[in-house]
């Protein structure tokens, strides 16, 4: 059997499940995923290997009317993404109507060369009858079968991802096996921070500690902000790590910043939580996020 490889993308309104499909699809929480619209602001490369073949997706921002700069900025985004894409998989939200979104994207895509799979997600918010009315509705509007799926429970995302290599060109393994996604940079600067904490905090503190960076964003004037979580094991280790009246944190965050600034060569915004995460280390979940396995 021959490898097949490719670029995917992932289009859809905002808030469809852009995001929760593709963490589904590579099994962890890459993109940032909120309840809110719009979490998503830059296109994120998630990576998912198997024998058959190797697919590497484009996470992209909700297309809708622009409004303001970001949202034009954002649409730029989306539909950049498209070039040198194989295939877009264009979501719907099964538990909602077609809107004007749907077919403002629709349109736009209708003219592309790239391969459409058409997915209905969200079926686990519909009965069955709805499910199979509006599977009907939507595959007469966009001519071609519509494949439902739910993201959320990892339903039926494996026809979907059969559908893909079924339509992936032969092509070569482009990353190493374990790499899920090309944003090495947020673990290095988890380590930074983690560095700081080690050597700023005393005895049993340092080794309970993990440090796992959930947003970096560039922001219209070239700066970062980056978003990171420190777990700690015990509520005793957050005070230290917090210390009196929040100097503690305030120093590590300091001399943290300032090394991924060298490293960025640009300003970088750095917002530091402190968790209790009882147990992380026997969390497997957490070890392969933070790339310890
Ligand atoms: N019930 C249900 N909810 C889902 C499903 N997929 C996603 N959601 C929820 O829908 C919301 C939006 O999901 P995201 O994955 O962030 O959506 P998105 O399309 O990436 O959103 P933007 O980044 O704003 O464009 C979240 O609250 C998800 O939990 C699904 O299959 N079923």
């Amino acid at each position: 059997m021959n490898y097949k490889s490719g670029f995917v993308t992932v289009i859809g309104r905002p808030n469809v499940g852009k995001s929760t499909l593709v963490n589904t699809l590579i099994g962890e929480k890459i993109n940032i995923i909120s309840p809110r619209p719009q979490t998503t602001r830059n296109s994120i490369k998630a990576i998912y290997t198997e024998a058959e073949g190797q697919i590497i997706f484009i996470d992209t921002p909700g297309i809708h009317e622009a409004r303001n700069e970001l949202d034009k900025y954002m649409q730029g985004e989306a539909y950049n993404s498209l070039d040198g894409i194989d295939i877009i998989i264009f979501i719907l939200d099964g538990s909602t109507y077609w809107g004007k979104n749907d077919e403002m994207i629709y349109k736009q895509l209708k003219s592309s060369k790239q391969d459409i799979i058409y997915v209905m997600n969200k079926i686990d918010k519909m009965s069955n009858k709805d499910l199979i009315k509006r599977q009907k509705e939507y595959s007469q509007k966009v001519g071609q079968e519509v494949i439902p799926i739910s993201a959320l429970n990892n339903k039926n995302t494996d026809t979907l991802l059969t559908e893909i290599f079924n339509r992936l060109p032969e092509g070569p393994q482009y990353y190493p096996d374990d790499m899920i996604t090309d944003q090495i940079e947020r673990f290095v600067f988890a380590e930074m921070i983690r560095e700081k904490i080690f050597y700023l905090t005393r005895e049993e503190v340092p080794y309970g500690v993990a440090v796992l960076v959930e947003e970096v964003k560039e922001r219209d004037n070239d700066d970062y902000y980056i978003r990171a979580n420190i777990y700690v094991e015990k509520k005793s280790h957050k005070g230290i790590i917090i210390g009196k009246n929040g100097r503690m944190l305030k120093k590590i965050g300091s001399q943290a910043r300032k090394e991924i600034e060298g490293l960025m060569q640009t300003k970088v915004y750095l917002d530091l939580w402190v968790k209790v995460l009882k147990d992380w280390r026997e969390k497997d979940n957490l070890l392969k996020r933070m790339g310890y396995k």
